[in-house]
């Protein structure tokens, strides 16, 4: 029997992740900052809440990390935590990077330390990108990122790809795009939207207060994403991934299509509100995943509208 380490258990990722993993029958350990005080409301949605063993580990804390992959000798380490809101980074730019560049910079390192054969998952960004206009981004685009977020994800690739070039170490990042679920927080665009909408079909007179809606994202479904991290630690050829649809639609579609499948006109329930853009964006998001299709076998299922009914359907039951 494997046995996994996923850092950063309580997300929408590390989820989905253990749940796949359960299923191909590893032994799950999912850290969260302090096991004791979480919830893990997002394991319990999906039925798994038992099955994962919780264990206390920061990753900013160079002894914690140690001590834990000391002790359960994991085969395989994700790494799926820090701050994830590309939003809030422009607020705890410290917090950040902290958590991101040195929180992987701490696992790398108690890895090469451990000496422990370790294949180790880092949870990477299109975010890194920045704005390459309509050029679908691969994994020979150089990086620009436009926000702090994709400074401290650009640091920890490349932290990432040194230290499997200079340690010889089973490290892969995985470079996704958007990818979304029921399990997403309304602090993502698409769930604020999913759930104001589905509110205001049961009666709500809310108003969905927006920022940009003329950027252009390539969005995913979050279950089939977890599917190519688990895949990427499996192959002989260690390597770097872009994971995407390969399809990129504007944020003004996204809404048209979850509103109409609550049977309302979207043009009547929001607002624009310029104090929610960010101080840097990025306009459109094109990826392309060709190597991910191609060496992992991967691609992704479900398209824009699939994840869009998806969440809407989803949101609708658990309220009713
Ligand atoms: C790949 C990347 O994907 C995600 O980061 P994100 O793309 O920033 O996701 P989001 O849902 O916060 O924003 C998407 C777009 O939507 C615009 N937008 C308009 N109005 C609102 C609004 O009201 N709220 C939010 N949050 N965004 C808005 C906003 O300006 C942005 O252009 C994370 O998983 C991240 O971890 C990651 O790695």
């Amino acid at each position: 029997m494997k046995t996994a380490l996923i850092c950063g258990i309580s997300g929408q990722d590390g989820s989905y992740l253990s749940k796949l993993l359960l299923t191909k029958g590893y032994q799950v350990f999912g850290g969260s900052r302090d096991a004791q005080m979480t919830s893990f409301t997002n394991l319990a949605r999906l039925g798994i809440r038992n099955d994962v063993q919780t264990v206390s580990i920061n990753i900013n804390d160079f002894r914690s990390v140690l001590q834990t992959l000391l002790k359960i000798k994991p085969d395989e380490v994700y790494n799926l935590a820090g701050q994830s809101s590309v939003g809030l980074s422009f607020e705890q730019p410290v917090e950040t990077l902290e958590s991101i560049s040195v929180g992987t910079l701490n696992l790398l390192e108690a890895i090469r330390f451990s000496n422990l054969p370790i294949k180790f998952y880092n949870a990477g960004s299109s975010e890194c990108f920045g704005d390459v206009g309509s050029l679908a981004a691969d994994e020979n685009t150089p990086f620009r990122p436009r926000s702090p977020y994709g400074v401290a994800k650009a640091a920890a690739f490349w932290q990432v790809a040194n230290y499997r070039e200079a340690y010889q170490l089973h490290a892969s990042t995985g470079i996704l795009f958007n990818h979304e679920s029921p399990l997403r927080p309304e602090r993502f665009v698409t769930q604020k939207i999913v759930a104001a909408a589905c509110r205001i079909a049961k009666g709500s007179y809310e108003v969905l207060t927006l920022g940009n809606i003329d950027i252009a994202r390539d969005w995913g479904w979050a279950p089939e994403y977890v599917e190519a991290m688990w895949l990427m630690l499996q192959q002989k050829q260690v390597d770097d991934y872009v994971i995407a649809t390969g399809q990129t639609y504007k944020l003004r579609d996204f809404i048209r299509i979850v509103f109409e499948s609550v049977e309302l006109d979207w043009q009547n329930h929001i607002r624009i509100d310029p104090v929610l853009f960010r101080p840097t964006d990025i306009a459109e998001g094109h990826a392309n995943p060709t190597k991910a299709h191609k060496q992992l076998g991967w691609s992704a299922s479900s398209n824009v509208s699939d994840v869009a009914r998806l969440m809407v359907k989803a949101y609708m039951n658990q309220t009713v």
